[in-house]
């Protein structure tokens, strides 16, 4: 064995990029959280997702944490728009953020009247602590300054759902259709549109990955090590409860 350094059971980039030399850093980076990102993807409560199948309350709560979630994604996106290098790269983020405070934002109002989600528990029920822990990853990435540890969140988030959307929307029922709670949120994590987010930030990951040095790489990986982790989190408090 020589004595490389490892992630986990994973390479760290350098001895990795020689051993894959058509293949960037966002992929290095989902190298390094082993099983996670399938556990993420193919977690069972997207599996009910895709079927309709998410009893009423567990749903009403997941929807009203997220949309906690998207408020701090919301400040994180702007920021990453801040501090990207060039006007081509703010773009996307741009085009991304308005989707989000458009659509998304009113795809979870429309949930909330139609659920009949009440403001109590919209407002008035704690944070689970994969929502604190989302929240605190998203505010200590916005504060490190560090365009890579924005994007490493970012691209943790938008990943893994286009992972699971994608994978479920091939076996939606259509006769009769799922509720539009649940097709809405498919279609906004499908398709042609947000498949070119998810390669928007992970191009900048590969971009910005290997001008960092072993210390902020490091921290970058943390932060989608972490991101994935949360996310995991996110999805077994919403099948589970806390
Ligand atoms: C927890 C979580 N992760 C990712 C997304 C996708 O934006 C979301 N809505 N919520």
């Amino acid at each position: 064995m020589s004595g490389s350094t490892t992630i986990g059971a994973a390479k760290d980039w350098p001895e990795w990029q020689q051993d894959n030399p058509d293949q960037g850093f966002s992929k290095w980076l989902v190298s390094t959280v082993g099983d996670n990102w399938q556990a993420v993807t193919h977690h069972p409560f997207t599996d009910a997702w895709g079927k309709g199948e998410v009893p009423t309350e567990n749903l009403r709560r997941y929807l009203v944490q997220d949309h906690r979630f998207l408020d701090r994604f919301v400040s994180l996106l702007a920021g990453a728009v801040a501090h990207a290098p060039t006007l081509a790269d703010r773009i996307p983020g741009c085009q991304f953020l308005a989707l989000i405070t458009g659509k998304e934002n009113t795809y979870f109002e429309r949930c909330f009247t139609a659920l009949g989600v009440r403001n109590n528990q919209r407002f008035g029920t704690p944070d689970w602590d994969a929502t604190k822990g989302f929240k605190n990853l998203m505010a200590d990435a916005l504060q490190s300054s560090v365009y890579a540890n924005m994007v490493a969140v970012l691209a943790v988030a938008e990943g893994t759902y286009l992972g699971w959307a994608d994978r479920v929307a091939k076996t939606a029922p259509t006769n009769p259709p799922l509720d539009f709670w649940f097709s809405e949120w498919i279609d906004l994590h499908t398709g042609d549109y947000f498949a070119s987010v998810v390669a928007y930030l992970n191009a900048q990951l590969d971009e910005v990955g290997p001008t960092l040095d072993d210390a902020a790489r490091a921290e970058c990986q943390r932060y989608f090590a972490q991101a994935t982790q949360l996310e995991i989190d996110f999805f077994n408090t919403a099948q589970n409860g806390e």
